[in-house]
């Protein structure tokens, strides 16, 4: 199995290779040259565990890393995860379940991928015997989640852009609050989007990416993406058979990663109706898949802050699809976005619809939630309960812990939420090390603490 770039001026990388890089050295993005057909494989799936699942499915696209060895690594990876189905899928009506993916050390579903990815760099600083400048740009989630996936791990240097002010307090905590020395929390001024075109910009100087080893966390990684597609599959088989294909997947959406995942999988032959992108006022997606126009636009900060974004990473992968993996055509229509050209593409809606929420809907619908089914719902999860499909099984998924996001929850709900893990971080001191929005002192910044 090779990994080819979106852009198509990259030579073919097999997975590991693709992983070290994060970014394609064309500024592309990796995908696997060709999707496994898993039908034939869930039946002999449905009773494994997850960590199980997690590595059959790897074992398709990764076989430089043996059986044996993915059985080791996602039994650790998933050993931190607080309930014993890891992903629970609960149901809240005939027609209603949540997919819960909260259940991480972070509170969030970005656990899933970076508690693995945490893992396979560590792999990879031990096998080769670098040390690697592990970086990523953040709007809440990712960089908790990426820094307690690479905390203390030796051979591993990992640091995090966010957008000073624009994270929740204890997204915040999360980062800053490690007391690691191989932890950057790294506040600039702007938003997500500025943070993550500074982190593009450093990977496009091929000498630096090299000398320092550079390799990005965020969902630009295809290890990130891949290990997403799991717990699609695992919430797929946890339904009886006649119901896999009435399946809507609700999927609140920032930077198009978790939703593609689902795509992905589709993609592979996992049974589903539709995908929702569930936006929140930022709402690029929600009007590229009701009218066609991809036109960016500012980012407003909003009561689901991980979804504070406009230029969504991941979108270049399914316009590659969408394309027909032509490399050309993504290249012309990357640069006419950048250069805030707006794109229309012709029936991009296929087998996605779209839905948004702003704050006031985010509120409401935290409260209606509540009330209807006794379930507390955080902000971003809070956008998927709108607009539910009438004609399928919506499985929502809940992509982070309430407690995150105690003030708009609290006044919703009337309930205060709480996490021990996150009542412990109020306490501790914050480490942060603000920079300005320039790539020189980011690989300054880089340069000084690899
Ligand atoms: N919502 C994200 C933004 C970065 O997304 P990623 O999935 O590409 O890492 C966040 O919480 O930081």
């Amino acid at each position: 199995m090779q990994y080819l770039s979106t852009r198509g001026q990259t030579q073919p990388h097999s997975f590991s290779e693709a992983v070290e890089a994060g970014l394609a050295p064309d500024g592309g993005l990796f995908l696997p040259e060709s999707f496994p057909d898993i039908r034939s494989h869930l039946n002999d799936w449905q009773s494994l565990t997850y960590p199980q699942l997690a590595a059959e499915f790897f074992q398709l696209f990764a076989p430089d890393i043996s059986s044996e060895e993915w059985h080791s690594l996602t039994a650790q990876a998933y050993s931190k995860f607080d309930s014993p189905d890891v992903a629970p899928l609960r149901q809240l009506d005939e027609k209603t379940y949540v997919l819960e993916l909260f259940h991480g050390p972070t509170l969030a579903f970005k656990d899933f991928a970076l508690q693995l990815l945490g893992l396979l760099y560590k792999r990879l600083a031990t096998q080769s015997g670098k040390t690697l400048a592990v970086l990523g740009a953040t709007s809440g989630d990712t960089g908790s989640a990426a820094i307690h996936g690479c905390l203390g791990q030796d051979g591993i240097n990992i640091f995090i852009l966010y957008p000073n002010g624009r994270v929740a307090p204890l997204q915040e905590r999360q980062m800053a609050c490690t007391d690691a020395s191989n932890v950057f929390a790294i506040p600039i001024p702007g938003t997500f989007d500025d943070a993550q075109a500074l982190v593009k910009e450093t990977f496009g100087d091929p000498a630096f990416t090299a000398a320092h080893n550079l390799s990005a966390v965020n969902s630009i990684n295809i290890a990130r993406v891949l290990a997403q597609c799991v717990y699609y599959i695992w919430a797929t088989l946890r339904l009886p058979e006649n119901l896999r294909d009435q399946v809507e997947f609700v999927v609140p959406t920032g930077n198009f990663g978790n939703v593609l995942a689902g795509f992905l999988a589709h993609q592979m032959g996992m049974p589903a109706k539709r995908f929702r992108v569930a936006t929140n006022q930022n709402d690029i997606l929600h009007r590229f898949f009701t009218n066609g126009e991809y036109r960016q636009g500012d980012v407003f900060p909003s009561f689901a802050p991980s979804m504070d974004i406009q230029a969504a990473s991941n979108f270049e992968r399914f316009l590659y699809l969408l394309l027909n993996k032509d490399s050309t055509r993504v290249r012309e229509l990357i640069a006419q976005m950048k250069s805030g050209t707006p794109v229309t593409l012709p029936e991009p809606r296929g087998i996605f619809r779209a839905s948004r929420l702003d704050d006031a809907g985010i509120a409401a619908t935290i409260a209606d939630v509540w009330q209807q089914y006794g379930y507390i719902a955080d902000p971003h999860t809070a956008c998927g309960f709108t607009d539910m499909a009438p004609d399928a099984i919506s499985i929502v998924l809940a992509t982070a812990h309430p407690a995150k996001f105690p003030e708009v929850v609290q006044q919703a709900t009337g309930v205060d939420p709480t996490h021990p893990t996150l009542e412990a971080l109020k306490l501790l001191p914050l480490r942060t090390h603000p920079l300005p929005a320039t790539v020189d002192s980011i690989k300054t910044f880089i340069a000084e603490h690899s």
